[in-house]
């Protein structure tokens, strides 16, 4: 199988329950809930999306022919000599568009503990090592357990209590970013006080300005 990366780059994990790990971000290109054009995001399923995803034409992007190839471009990113186990995050655009068993193999081959970020609409294959699953209004919810449910707030539509009977180990409220960031990030600082199971996940890596 082929995959097509839009980028790839090592950073520390900006958001949820492992913020602040040093990750290899693989970025794949492609999503089910909008085509990445701005003048079709209004019309798309998910309208809020702060993520280039269109094409291979990012820094270490490209079109891998195979599972052994895209997994050698992972290690090669990840620094030499590094102490720790290595991570890779598994992001988009949606990898489970893309994300087989073959691809898993060859990053555990590697080394890798693996980590996916997924909208949850479509089943993840097995082995993956962590699910974060963030809901979107208006999408059919595939995925209903896994490591962390990561929910972008506020969306009308998609509240927290639908989703907090869900067998997720934690759950996390992120303030959606846009023109409403201080705002969202107001109340979701409320929700959590009031709702002490959410957790409150900031963006840490557009605080840092780093990737
Ligand atoms: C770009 S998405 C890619 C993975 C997958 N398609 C998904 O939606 O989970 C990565 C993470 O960024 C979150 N995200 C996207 N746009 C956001 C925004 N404007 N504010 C806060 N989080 C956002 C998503 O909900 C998801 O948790
Ligand atoms: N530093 C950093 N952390 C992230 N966590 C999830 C991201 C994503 O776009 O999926 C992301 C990202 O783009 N950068
Ligand atoms: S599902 Fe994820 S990648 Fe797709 S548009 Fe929404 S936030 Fe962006
Ligand atoms: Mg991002």
């Amino acid at each position: 199988m082929a995959y097509a990366v839009k980028e790839m780059f090592y950073t520390l994990q900006g958001e949820g329950r492992n913020a602040g790990r040093a990750a290899v971000f693989c970025r794949f290109s492609g999503c089910n809930l909008w085509n990445g054009r701005q003048a079709d995001r209004g019309r798309a399923v998910c309208t809020f999306c702060d993520t280039e995803f269109v094409g291979v034409d990012g820094a270490g992007g490209g079109g891998f022919g195979s599972a052994g190839e895209l997994a050698a471009a992972v290690a090669a990113t990840w620094p030499a000599g590094g102490s720790g186990t290595p991570l890779v995050v598994l992001t988009g655009g949606e990898p489970l568009l893309q994300v087989d068993a073959a691809l898993i193999a060859a990053l555990h081959e590697q080394g890798f503990e693996i980590a996916v970020e997924t909208n949850g609409t479509i089943a993840p294959p097995p082995g993956l090592d962590w699910i974060c699953v963030s809901p979107k209004a208006g999408a059919q919810l595939a995925v209903t357990a896994g490591d962390e449910l990561k929910l972008v707030f506020p969306q009308h539509g998609a509240g927290p209590s639908r989703y907090e009977t869900l067998a997720f180990t934690h759950f996390l409220l992120q303030p959606m970013d846009g023109p409403e960031r201080e705002r969202n990030t107001e109340a979701a600082v409320a929700y959590c006080l009031a709702h002490p199971r959410w957790q409150l996940s900031l963006q840490i890596h557009k605080i840092l300005c780093i990737p």
